[in-house]
């Protein structure tokens, strides 16, 4: 049993607190300054409270709080040396969290399929740490990067759910359109992009590989393709990835002023 205490239970401290619920094997001690933010994650932490104290002794603290608030959270926040504190703020570097914490501190760039423990993230620690490691595994895919390259983890993974949710979106409003029932319409979308998910993680074969297994000689995925190939949408995808890179560097440099 792994002694867990989340720091702010909105949308992605929330996430976090659900799949590790789901995991079993933690004790999860939840804590926000609102009341509010426990209605969604009552029935998945195993204690609720709006008193710092009670985050004090676990064996891994999560802040899970906006950027701006992390250093508010960090005045009152006294840990020991043995604690870890995994920081997933955008933009809030390891120096940052640990020049105000004796905790060993991991930055952890998680994503909100920790709801169902099917988390991309990106993790940079000075070492490995055997709580955290099962934590992310227990979520699901991790990958160790080096710190300097969070900002683009961020934009990928951190943001990704959003950019494909709205691809996701895209794709099911034109299947309705042209006449199936917007939920089947829905299934059939998200399904689509989990199942090409999937089959991406457990092949070896290259992007371009896999687009032209799909594509039959003469078929109808070809034309398809052909006005992807034609059009702005891989630049505008990577624009995104991009923007979002950039803000996540402006907030960085927010967090050291
Ligand atoms: N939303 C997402 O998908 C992801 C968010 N993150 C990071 O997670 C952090 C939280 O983001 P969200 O969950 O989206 O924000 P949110 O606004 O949904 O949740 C923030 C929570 O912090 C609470 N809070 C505010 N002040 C507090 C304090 N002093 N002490 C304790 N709790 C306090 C709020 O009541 C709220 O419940 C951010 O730093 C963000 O960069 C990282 C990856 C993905
Ligand atoms: O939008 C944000 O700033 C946070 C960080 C990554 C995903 N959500």
């Amino acid at each position: 049993m792994i002694d867990v205490s989340v720091i702010g239970c909105g949308n992605m401290g929330g996430a976090l607190i659900t799949g590790l619920a789901q995991a079993g094997n933690y004790d999860i001690t939840a804590y926000d300054v609102d009341p509010d933010a426990f209605e969604a994650i009552e029935e998945y932490a195993d204690r609720t409270t709006t008193d710092l104290e009670d985050v004090r002794d676990s064996a891994v603290v999560v802040l899970a709080v906006k950027p701006d608030i992390v250093p508010l959270v960090l005045e009152d926040l006294d840990l020991r040396a043995e604690q870890t504190l995994v920081t997933i703020a955008a933009g809030v570097s390891t120096d940052v969290v640990a020049s105000e914490t004796d905790a060993s501190v991991v930055r952890v760039m998680p994503n909100l399929a920790a709801r169902t423990r099917n988390m991309a993230a990106a993790v940079s620690w000075a070492e490995p740490d055997e709580n955290v490691k099962a934590m992310l595994s227990d979520l699901g895919e991790f990958v160790v990067v080096d710190e300097d390259l969070m900002d683009v983890a961020t934009a990928l993974n951190g943001s990704g759910p959003a950019f494909v949710f709205y691809l996701i979106g895209a794709m099911q409003q034109r299947a309705a359109e042209e006449g199936l029932d917007a939920d089947d319409a829905r299934v059939l979308a998200a399904q689509t992009f989990k199942g090409a998910a999937e089959t991406v993680l457990r092949s070896e074969e290259s992007i371009e590989d896999l687009i032209d297994a799909v594509c039959s000689p003469g078929g109808t995925t070809i034309e398809g393709m052909e006005v992807l190939w034609d059009s702005s949408v891989e630049s505008d995808v990577g624009d995104a990835l991009s923007a979002a890179r950039r803000r996540s560097a402006e907030l960085a440099e927010e967090a050291e002023k």
